[in-house]
This record gives C-alpha cells, sequence and structure tokens, in this order.
C-alpha cells in the first residue's frame, strides 16, 4: 500500500512531496520543536496548500510533522514578540489565520495524520483538517489558557462543531491533554492506528478519497463548511454553483452570443421545478 514520495519543491520548515496516486503531502519539519511553527513555517505552508490546491492531479492532501514525536506543538513560544509571531523580517503576524481560511476553502479533502503531540495551534490545524488519523500515541490538548492565547473562530468554533460546546469548553479553559482513545471517544479524529501503521492506513483513506467523484467531494465539503463560515461559506458554495453552471450550454450561450454581437436564446433550456 505505500507509494512513492517526490519531493516538489524546496523549503526550509517544512517538507512537500507528491505521489503518481494523486496525493500531497505536506511535513511540518521542525522536530527539534516538536513541529512548533514559526510565521515562515506558515508561510510555507501556506505556499504549498496553494500548489496542492491548484494542481489538478492532486486529489487529496495529508498533513502531518516530522517524526513520531509530535504532529505540531502550535506556535514557537521562543518567537512570540508582543503584537504576534515575528519573522526575519521582524514584523509581528497571526499568518496562522490566512492558513486556515485556505485549508477551509481548499476543495479538496485534507487528512491529518498525527503521531505524538498535537498540542495548542497545532491542534487547530488537525482539527480544521477534513479527516484525521491518529497513531495510538498521540496526545491532543490546547495550552491557550496557559501560555496566553486565544485561537478565536475556527480554532474554537469548528472544536466546538465536532465535540460539542461543554467538551470543547472544557478543552480550551482547562489545557488538559487528551489520548488518542479519548479523542476518538469524543469523535475528534476518524480513527486510531498503531504507530507503525499511520502512514500506510492515511495512505489508504487518501487513495479511497483520490478515487471519489471530484465534484461530489468539493460541493461535500462546501456545503460541510456553509453554515459555519458565514458568508464566505455561502460564497464558496454559490460559486461552486457557478463554476458547474459555466460549464453547461445554457451559461455557454450568453457568453457565445455576446461574443457574436448577437441576442442570447435561452429558449431551448429547461426551467427545472
Ligand atoms: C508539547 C509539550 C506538551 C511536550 O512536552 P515534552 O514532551 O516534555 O517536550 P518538551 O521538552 O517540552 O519539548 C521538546 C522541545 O521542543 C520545544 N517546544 C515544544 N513546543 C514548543 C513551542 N510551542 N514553541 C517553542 N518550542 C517548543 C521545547 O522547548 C523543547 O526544546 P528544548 O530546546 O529541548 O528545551 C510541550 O512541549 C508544550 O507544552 N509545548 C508548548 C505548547 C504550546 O503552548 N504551544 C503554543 C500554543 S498557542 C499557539 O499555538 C498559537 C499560535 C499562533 O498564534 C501563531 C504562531 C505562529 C505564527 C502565527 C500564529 C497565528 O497567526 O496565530
Amino acid at each position: 500500500m505505500s507509494v512513492e514520495w517526490k519531493s516538489v519543491r524546496t523549503y526550509d520548515e517544512i517538507v512537500y512531496e507528491k505521489c503518481e496516486e494523486g496525493i500531497a503531502k505536506i511535513t511540518i519539519n521542525r522536530p527539534e520543536k516538536h513541529n512548533a511553527f514559526t510565521p515562515h513555517t506558515i508561510d510555507e505552508l501556506i505556499d504549498a496548500f496553494s500548489d496542492s490546491r491548484n494542481d489538478g492531479n492532486v486529489g487529496a492532501i495529508i498533513l502531518t510533522g516530522m517524526g513520531d514525536k509530535a504532529f505540531c506543538s502550535g506556535g514557537d513560544q521562543m518567537v512570540r514578540g508582543d503584537g504576534g509571531y515575528v519573522g526575519n523580517d521582524q514584523i509581528p503576524r497571526l499568518n496562522l489565520l490566512d492558513l486556515q481560511r485556505l485549508m477551509r476553502f481548499t476543495p479538496k479533502p485534507i487528512i491529518a495524520m498525527v503521531a505524538g503531540y498535537a498540542i495548542g495551534g497545532g491542534h487547530g490545524l488537525h482539527v480544521i483538517s477534513d479527516l484525521t488519523i491518529a497513531a495510538d500515541n498521540a496526545i491532543f490538548g490546547q495550552t491557550e489558557s496557559r501560555v496566553g492565547s486565544v485561537d478565536a473562530g475556527y480554532g474554537q468554533g469548528f472544536l466546538a462543531e465536532i465535540v460539542g460546546q461543554k467538551k470543547a469548553r472544557e478543552i480550551y479553559y482547562l489545557s488538559l491533554q487528551y489520548s488518542a482513545e479519548e479523542a476518538d471517544k469524543m469523535g475528534l479524529v476518524n480513527k486510531v492506528v498503531p504507530l507503525e501503521q499511520l502512514e500506510e492506513e492515511t495512505i489508504n483513506w487518501a487513495k479511497q478519497l483520490v478515487a471519489k467523484s471530484p465534484t461530489a467531494l468539493r460541493l461535500m465539503k462546501a456545503s460541510f463548511n456553509a453554515d459555519t463560515d458565514g458568508l464566505a461559506g455561502l460564497q464558496q458554495l454559490g460559486g461552486d454553483a457557478t463554476l458547474l453552471y459555466y460549464r453547461t450550454e445554457e451559461s455557454k450561450e450568453g457568453r457565445d452570443a455576446f461574443k457574436e454581437k448577437r441576442e442570447p436564446d435561452f429558449s431551448k433550456f429547461p426551467r427545472f421545478p
């Protein structure tokens, strides 16, 4: 069931690979820091996710962390300044929020492949992913009430959608940690497998997704997101309807009539009830 990964681009803090089976794998590569991310890591993740989104050969995206100790331990507290996380340009940023939106609006399924810690903003990344496959050594939790941070919007809101308001408040307010088994019971992960089977199992899920109708998956993701994403969610769903409409003869008639400098004739197109 294994695949042959090929490097796509060289980055400083992530590894980005694809395989012929139509799967992209994005790996946060700072294992010495439990894969904590900096603004630069986030910029690189945005670049790789954008490429995966644009590549018509990619049907599923795996997000993971290097090594088996951590998926991601959130923002690197050593580069946290007073107005955000400070990159090489010395400007404090919260660009994780841009990445979260990109992951939500990428019309392809994203699978978080979690070994070890998924903590803080790193936990948020798995929460926002469409699916999560966890190793039996995975540990989940938020730390924001301990380190003085808030993951408003998707981080908190979508967690509450998944585990319910009471449990989400417990997770955020108390900064506790939860085992893979506990996460499974909460519906926070799709499957727990022994660590040594994690990649094989995740690839198996990704392959099944790649074989499914891309338009069905696109519309499903948009409609799952629509009620939690407000107008931006409706925009995505409406945009998908427009995408389908653009491919119809009815829509092409309007475009062609304009180009041919004539009145469009929509009389032959049906009005469904
Ligand atoms: C995850 C732990 C519970 C693991 O504990 P343990 O097994 O004992 O390992 P450690 O010895 O603690 O860790 C090993 C090594 O890694 C370093 N490290 C771990 N996590 C971080 C981190 N988050 N930042 C920096 N360094 C980290 C640790 O210091 C050790 O290094 P040594 O050199 O060996 O000492 C435990 O590690 C832990 O609790 N970690 C902190 C988790 C945490 O609080 N994360 C932050 C939550 S808040 C957040 O993520 C917001 C993010 C964010 O806002 C943001 C960040 C960056 C850009 C943009 C944004 C944004 O837009 O929002």
